[in-house]
């Protein structure tokens, strides 16, 4: 099914045409009756104050209960229901058990209404705006390199013997252990093409690859590691980094911070584990509630019927009316440019 294809007008030589431009979205992933909800309302929030042109969508699993799903839409996301992914059967000892639910996130690749979409997990916040990555070349995945230092990856040749692609000459990886690792990416953050050619691949691959602790975020390295993109941390930054990689980190400069770390969660943090009674990380945890509790972020509908009566709604903050109603009147007089016939 070709995207859905969004009615723009643009103008050139004075006149206004209608064109219609590929659709985009932000997309995440929210699964369970528990607290990630309030991670994507933050989301959902922050996209709002940092002016994203495009809507965000919320890929729910069966089990997220009518009331988030409410209160989701009560913050201008579309929600959409998907079925879980399961891997085949394993006895994989997942980095964290519940990993087996983020194979799930695979069902956006059949959201193909939409030429281009960002993935962000729903522990992550925006706090610039990133819809030029929307803009990048087709045909690639666009993701920031993960760390490998965090006891997480204990399970690694990388973890034991102290090799991270954040600092390659560091250590460096001996040539006796054959090619270094391939890089990789962190899942919690990319762009991608949703395709049903390759939502149906990925799904048909996935049922022949034995899961690994990483889950999904291994299984998408693997799958698509020669179309694989990195992009600078600033557009992802795992929270890790500000404490194994602080020389590539520049704090000033976020515009995407992800709180993957143990304990960082904001919507749960306490400061009682491990390094997170860092000041960076306590700054970056209030940075996400000021957004969560800021009542200016909700999404308020405004009725268009106080716009000369044009019915419908729209997102009160993000339209400046005046030169809507100015296109209106403009509108009025428009003579659409009728395309030279063919013949
Ligand atoms: O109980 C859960 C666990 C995970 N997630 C979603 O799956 C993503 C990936 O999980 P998580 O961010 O916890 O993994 P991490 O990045 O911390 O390893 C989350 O951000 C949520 O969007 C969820 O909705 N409910
Ligand atoms: O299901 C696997 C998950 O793997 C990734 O999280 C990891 C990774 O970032 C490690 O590098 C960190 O050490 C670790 O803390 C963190 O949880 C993704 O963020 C998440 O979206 C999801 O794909
Ligand atoms: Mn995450």
């Amino acid at each position: 099914m070709a995207p859905e294809l969004v009615p723009t007008t643009v103008k050139s030589g004075g006149l206004s045409r209608a064109v219609t431009l590929p659709s985009r979205a932000y997309v995440t992933f929210l699964a369970g009756n528990g607290d990630y909800v309030k991670g994507v309302v933050g989301l959902a929030k922050g996209l709002r104050k940092v002016k994203a042109a495009y809507p965000l969508l919320v890929a729910v699993l069966p089990d997220v209960p009518k009331e988030h799903r409410q209160i989701l839409e009560s913050q201008g996301c579309i929600v959409r229901e998907i079925e879980p992914v399961y891997p085949p059967d394993n006895q994989t000892q997942f980095a964290m058990a519940y990993y087996v639910i983020n194979y799930s996130k695979l069902r956006i690749w059949e959201f193909v209404e939409y030429s281009k979409m960002i993935y962000l997990d729903g522990d992550i916040q925006v706090f610039d705006n990133i819809d030029h990555l929307f803009d990048l070349p087709d045909g690639y995945l666009y993701a920031v390199m993960d760390c490998f230092c965090e006891k997480t990856w204990s399970h690694t040749p990388q973890y034991k013997i102290g090799y991270c692609q954040q600092c390659p000459e560091k250590v460096k990886w001996p040539a006796e252990m054959g090619k270094p690792p391939a890089l990789y990416f962190n899942a919690g953050m990319f762009v991608f093409e949703p395709s049903m050619e390759t939502y149906h691949h990925l799904l048909k691959t996935l049922q022949i690859t034995p899961p690994t602790p990483f889950a999904e975020q291994d299984f998408l390295n693997m799958y698509f590691s020669s179309i694989y993109k990195p992009i600078p941390p600033i557009y992802n930054l795992v929270l890790a980094m500000l404490w194994r990689h602080p020389q590539n980190v520049h704090l000033h400069h976020l515009k995407v911070v992800h709180y993957c770390a143990a304990g960082s969660k904001p919507w749960r943090y306490t400061g009682k584990e491990e390094n997170m009674e860092r000041e960076e990380v306590k700054m970056l945890v209030k940075k996400w509630w000021d957004i969560y509790n800021d009542e200016s972020l909700d999404y308020k509908k405004v009725q268009m019927s106080n716009i000369n009566g044009v019915e419908g709604e729209g997102d009160a903050e993000s339209v400046d009316m005046a030169p809507f109603k100015a296109a209106l009147s403009e509108a009025a007089q428009l003579r659409y440019v009728t395309a030279p016939s063919a013949a």
